[in-house]
Order: C-alpha cells, then structure tokens, then sequence
C-alpha cells in the first residue's frame, strides 16, 4: 500500500504543479470509501500533506481504513465525515485536485449509492473550465472492474492511476470512456500472464502486418473478393476495394452490379469470379439484392468448405449460416449486432448493446462461432477461446458514412495475406482484426489529424499509415 500511495502521491503533485506551477499550499480533496481503495488515498493525502499541500478527507463511509486515516492526520492533514452533501459539493468543488478513492477492485455491481453516489452526480454534473482536476486511485469508482458496465453514476477521470496491471474495466467501453489517462504503477506483484482484456499497440499490429517476402508475388500475397455495393448504394463497393487496394493485397476481385463505377475509381481492380484466398461480404448489400444475396451465399460455400477466411459486414450479417469457423469475422455496429442477436432468439436493442458491449460481442460469438468485431468508439473483438481485445485509437471524426466499408475492405486485405495463418491457428484471427481496427483509426488521424475526417480520406491514408507503422516497429 505504501508504494501505491506514494505513486499516487506523485501523480497527484504533477496535476497540481501542472495546474498553479507548484506543488506547496495546493489544495487536495480526497473522497474516501470503506476499503483499500479509500485507504491508498488517506495514505497518498499523507505523503502530500508532508510536501505542504493542504490536504482534506471526506470520509464516505461510516468506517474508513484506520491506519490511513491515522496516518493523515498526524501528517496534518484534516478528515471530515459527510453527512450534508451540499457541504460536501462545496468542498470539493475548491480543490485543485480531487482524488476519487471511494471504491476500487472491491466495488459490488450497481454501482455507487446513497451520499457518495449522490455526491459524485452532483460534481460530475457541474464540471467547468475552473472544476478540480480528477485523479482516480485503482479505478473510477464504481465501474464494472471486470467488464466496464457502468451501471450508476461514476466521477469520469482525468487520470487514472491503476496498480500492479490494467483491468478489463479500464479499457472496456462504457466504463473506458470514464478512466482519461492511464497509467499503471507496477507494484512487484504476481499478476496471471495474460491480462483478460488486450488492447495492442503499434508495434503488436505491426508483427501482424502480412509484409511481402522477397519472393512473392500476387497469387502468394493473396486476393480479396468482395462482393459490395449494389446500383442503389454505389460508394461501398468503391470503398470498399478502395480500402483492400491501398491496404496492399496482391489482388482485388469485384463482384456485383457496380463493376464499371469501380474500376474507374480503381483501375487495379478485377471484376468477375475466380479463385480468392479471402472475402468481404456486405457493404452496400441490401437482403433484398437478389443477385447480390446469391452471390454471397455461393461464396459462404468456399467459406465453409475450403477455409476462406471472410469479413461479413452490414447487409451481409442476415446471411450469416448458422455456425461458422473463427476466421469469419462480423463487423457489426451495435445496431446490427442488436438485430443478429434479436434474430437468434436474444431480443436486445441498440441501447441494450450499448450499455453491454462486451456481454452482447460474446454471445453473438458464442452463437454463430464467428470472430466478432463490435464497431464503435472503442472497437471490441471477440475471438476463439474468448479472447478480447478492445482498441480505442480512433478519433471520434471517424463515426462517418462509408468509414465502416473501409475497415471490411482493410480487414479482408490483412485476412488474405495471411489466410492460411488464420485457418491454421484459431486465436490468430481476432488478433488480426484488432490489427486492422488500431490501423483503420490511425489511418484517420493520418488523413486529417484532429480535424474531420472522409471514408476515402481514410482510405486514401492507408499506404502511409503503414509504412510509418512497419517503419517505427
Ligand atoms: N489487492 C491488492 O493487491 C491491492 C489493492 N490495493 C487497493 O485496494 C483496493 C481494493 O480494496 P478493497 O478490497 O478494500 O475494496 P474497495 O476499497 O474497492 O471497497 C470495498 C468496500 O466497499 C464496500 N462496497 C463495495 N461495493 C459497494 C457499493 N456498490 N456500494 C457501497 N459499498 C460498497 C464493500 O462492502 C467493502 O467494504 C484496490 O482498488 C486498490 O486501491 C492497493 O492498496 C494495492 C494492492
Ligand atoms: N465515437 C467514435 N470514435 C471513434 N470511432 C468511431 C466512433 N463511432 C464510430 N466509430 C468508428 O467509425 C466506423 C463507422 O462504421 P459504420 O458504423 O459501419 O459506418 P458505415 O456503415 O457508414 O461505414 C467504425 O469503424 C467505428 O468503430
Ligand atoms: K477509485
């Protein structure tokens, strides 16, 4: 407890020379719960009170660690016990720093209640310019630690500092939304190998990358058929094979009504049938486009069959077989995922989904036996034996049109270079599309960085995006 305090402390001090330049005669409000969790920050307010921050406790809980509170005091720093949440609004609406330690890894579910849960909706509902900085110890308090559900009101963060390893909550939306910037503080303690939840870097999506040997050539790189696009919704399909072109694939097929639209945007690409090593289905397919939906089912044949891995998005989720291997990836936003799953006998909505990203992303795995890559602000796969991964490095400019067809085509790019890996080893698959969901976002920050973003733009970033990513690996 020691250590974590004391890195929490530090953590503390760097928002409050940040905020008045220095760290002496800063002011420090620590909301403090009944556990640990309110302990590490008594014991942090200690080390502060030492290096001449003013330092108050406001004890949310009849009972609050001991030795923490003993050790605050005799550092003198003052604890007050809060039975008027006005007050409480009031102090803690005058500090630089507000560290929120009410709950941590031993928060029940539903959240936070009574005074403390009162108290946090009025501060995070009043947050200004001039509003305290927030530092949460261990987690925000009151998410979901193991599955990011946010089921009450929680003080979103501005840091959080986390300790001994990240925890699924942390990065899981909704709750990751809550957690700003994280840091973890390595406490010397044996962790299990693999976190539960997995969000790759750069350098990860970087060894994923399908590079071409020195002895390639196209058929070894792989083809990507897509069938996308129909007369109605034309764009898809162009960016959709726009996507795969510039992700670097050694060829393109095209197959539906549009073929002549695609090839005067995209000369590289081949219309007509002929053997693939991976597809994408979907973008710009309505159910209805017979020809479309006859194509698709032909091609769900090499699928299961011949062991083509496949990117199933949008009009092509409703032509899902009942069960397929793991090297099918569905790309759903949490509408499409809602209807999947309603149509399978588990009536969710959109809100429903959204609300338990996670919780729906395994079901729908569960039931259909596909890899499934829930789009949104931060993108969640879940793959063979439930591994999960979530990535969150997409700007929020790239919630737009057509922004979704360019993933499928980017994915069905990587899937094909790397087809007979992804058949061959189950796991492999969902690694490959959080691989494409981290480089899909950067390639947005690439085209326009903190401005608005196109599909195309996106599109049109693809090739930098990942010579810059190969480059710093
Ligand atoms: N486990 C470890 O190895 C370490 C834990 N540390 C700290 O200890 C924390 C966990 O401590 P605890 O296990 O004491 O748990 P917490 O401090 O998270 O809280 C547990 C207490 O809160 C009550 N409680 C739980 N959910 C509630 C709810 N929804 N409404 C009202 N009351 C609720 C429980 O009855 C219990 O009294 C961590 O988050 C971290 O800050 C650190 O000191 C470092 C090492
Ligand atoms: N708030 C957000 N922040 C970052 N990325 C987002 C956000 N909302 C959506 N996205 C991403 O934008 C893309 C939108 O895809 P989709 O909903 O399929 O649109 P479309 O079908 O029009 O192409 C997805 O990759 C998704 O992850
Ligand atoms: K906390």
């Amino acid at each position: 407890m020691e250590r974590a305090a004391f890195a929490l402390a530090g953590a503390v001090a760097r928002e409050l020379r940040a905020r008045r330049g220095r760290v002496v005669g800063g002011v420090v409000v620590l909301l403090v719960g009944p556990g640990n969790n309110g302990g590490d920050a008594l014991h942090a307010g200690a080390v502060l009170r030492r290096r001449g921050v003013d330092v108050l406790a406001l004890a949310l809980a009849d009972r609050v660690h001991d030795e923490g509170r003993a050790a605050l005091l005799a550092a003198g720093g003052r604890v007050l016990v809060v039975d008027d949440v006005d007050i409480a609004v009031d102090r803690a609406r005058g500090a630089d720093v507000l560290v929120d330690g009410i709950l941590g890894i031993g928060a029940r579910a539903g959240g936070l209640t009574g005074g403390a849960g009162a108290l946090v909706e009025r501060l995070d509902a009043s947050r200004d310019e001039g509003a305290p900085v927030v530092v949460a110890v261990d987690t925000p308090s009151g998410i979901g630690v193991d599955d990011g559900s946010v089921s009450g009101p929680v003080l979103r963060a501005d840091r959080t500092v986390t300790f001994g390893g990240s925890k699924p909550g942390l990065v899981l939306p909704p709750a990751a939304h809550l957690t700003g910037v994280l840091e973890v503080v390595d406490l010397g303690l044996a962790l299990p190998d693999e976190p539960a939840v997995v969000r790759l870097e750069d350098r990860d999506a970087a060894a994923l990358w399908p590079v071409p040997g020195p002895d390639a050539h196209k058929y070894t790189r792989g083809v990507v058929g897509v069938v996308a696009g129909a007369r109605r919704y034309p764009g898809a399909a162009v960016l959709a094979t726009s996507a795969a072109v510039l992700a670097g694939v050694g060829m393109v097929r095209y197959l539906g009504d549009v073929g002549d639209l695609v090839v005067a945007r995209r000369p590289e690409v081949v219309v007509g049938p002929g053997r693939v090593q991976a597809w994408v289905f979907g973008p710009g397919v309505s159910p209805d486009d017979a020809a479309q939906r006859r194509r698709i089912e032909h091609a769900f044949e090499g699928v299961l069959h011949r062991g083509e891995p496949a990117v199933v998005d949008a009009g092509a989720l409703e032509l899902l077989p009942e069960h397929v291997p793991t090297h099918v990836v569905l790309t759903p936003h949490a509408g499409e995922l809602a209807r999947l799953l309603s149509d399978r006998g588990h009536r969710v909505t959109r809100a429903e989904v959204e609300h338990h990203p996670l919780r729906s992303a395994r079901l729908a795995h569960e039931l259909t036996g596909a890899t499934v890559l829930l789009k949104g602000h931060v993108t969640l796969v879940v793959g063979a034996g439930g591994a999960v991964y979530a990535q969150a490095a997409a700007p929020a400019w790239l919630a737009t049109a057509g922004a979704g067809d360019v993933l499928a085509g980017l994915l069905g790019a990587m899937l094909a270079g790397r087809a007979d890996d992804v058949v061959e080893d189950p796991t492999l698959t969902a690694a490959v599309a959080a691989a494409a969901a981290l480089v899909h976002g950067r390639a947005a920050d690439v085209s326009n960085p903190g401005g608005p973003v196109t599909a195309r733009g996106v599109a049109l970033a693809l090739p930098e995006t990942v010579r810059a990513l190969l480059a710093d690996a």
